[in-house]
């Protein structure tokens, strides 16, 4: 998927946001159990329910990972779902990768090849060579982490290194990679304030920001300080949207709570 047509997703929804499919077995609606496979019979739900609504999912591959093969044949009955089904979504495998180049290689085949997801998240610290394979698919995105939700986003993407705090060096460095055109960004809603920065660095790219909702950040600071005359932001929710209920009215709820932040994000879109 290009810019121009998640933009235009975004402009048609009125909404920039992702849903984050983080399943936890442990939480999912104790009735999904008796299905031969409830994370997917889970995702499907709360999909059908809330695609109106949001431009973009984001799996965190940890939650299918954890299952072995199964959970990682739930991850891609969701994908195919999702590719089949709203083509039109906007899908992130969060996964958090980056290695030695031929290593990243083949995880960006992985993500994209073969699950068929529009972008992946990747963890800058090994460098040029880590990310630029994955930039080398020219209709993908490859998603860099620059400034986390967490506290320990402070142990090093705070730090002073040349001058400049770590986050921001990544943000310069990597405008310089291939295909840099292909990079979106990672800034945690938690940290919303230091969006103006980083906007004097990236005014144009697409942030996907997590930590609304259960993480407690802010969706009008981080509209405040993060958006462009393009939008450039997708705002995730998870554990705020997904397990809402968990009764068997789980994906109507999760559609109320999914409503709650698209009407916001109206509100919002009405300013730019
Ligand atoms: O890359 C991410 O998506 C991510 C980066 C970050 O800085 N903070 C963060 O919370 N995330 C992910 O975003 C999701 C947030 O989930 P909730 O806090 O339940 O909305 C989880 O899948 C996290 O792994």
């Amino acid at each position: 998927m290009t810019n121009k047509q998640l933009i235009d997703q975004i402009r048609l929804k009125q909404s920039f946001l992702c849903i984050g499919l983080d399943v936890d077995i442990n939480k999912i609606p104790k009735h999904l159990l008796v299905e031969e496979d409830p994370i997917f019979a889970f995702n499907k739900a709360i999909i059908d329910a809330t695609n109106h609504l949001c431009v973009a999912y984001k799996p965190n591959t940890a939650f299918y990972e954890a299952h072995g093969l199964k959970g990682w044949k739930s991850l891609e009955k969701t994908i195919q779902y999702l590719n089949t089904h709203y083509p039109e979504q906007f899908t992130i495998a969060d996964a958090k990768r980056g290695d030695i180049g031929n290593t990243s290689s083949m995880y960006a085949k992985a993500f994209f090849e073969d699950l068929g997801f529009d972008s992946v998240t990747i963890a800058p610290y090994m460098g040029k060579d880590s990310v630029e394979p994955f930039l080398a698919f020219e209709d993908k995105h490859t998603i860099l982490l620059a400034l986390t939700s967490n506290e320990g986003a402070y142990d090093f993407q705070t730090q002073i290194v040349d001058g400049m705090e770590l986050y921001k060096k990544v943000l310069t460095t990597s405008k310089t990679y291939k295909n840099a055109k292909n990079l979106m960004y990672v800034v945690g809603a938690t940290k919303a304030t230091y969006l103006t920065d980083i906007r004097k660095i990236i005014p144009d790219s697409f942030l996907l920001v997590p930590g609304v909702g259960a993480q407690g950040g802010s969706l009008s600071e981080v509209c405040k300080y993060g958006m462009t005359k393009d939008v450039g932001l997708l705002v995730n929710s998870s554990r705020g949207i997904i397990y809402a209920s968990t009764g068997t009215d789980f994906a109507e709820v999760a559609r109320v709570k999914a409503e709650e932040l698209q009407e916001q994000m109206a509100a919002e879109l009405k300013k730019v």
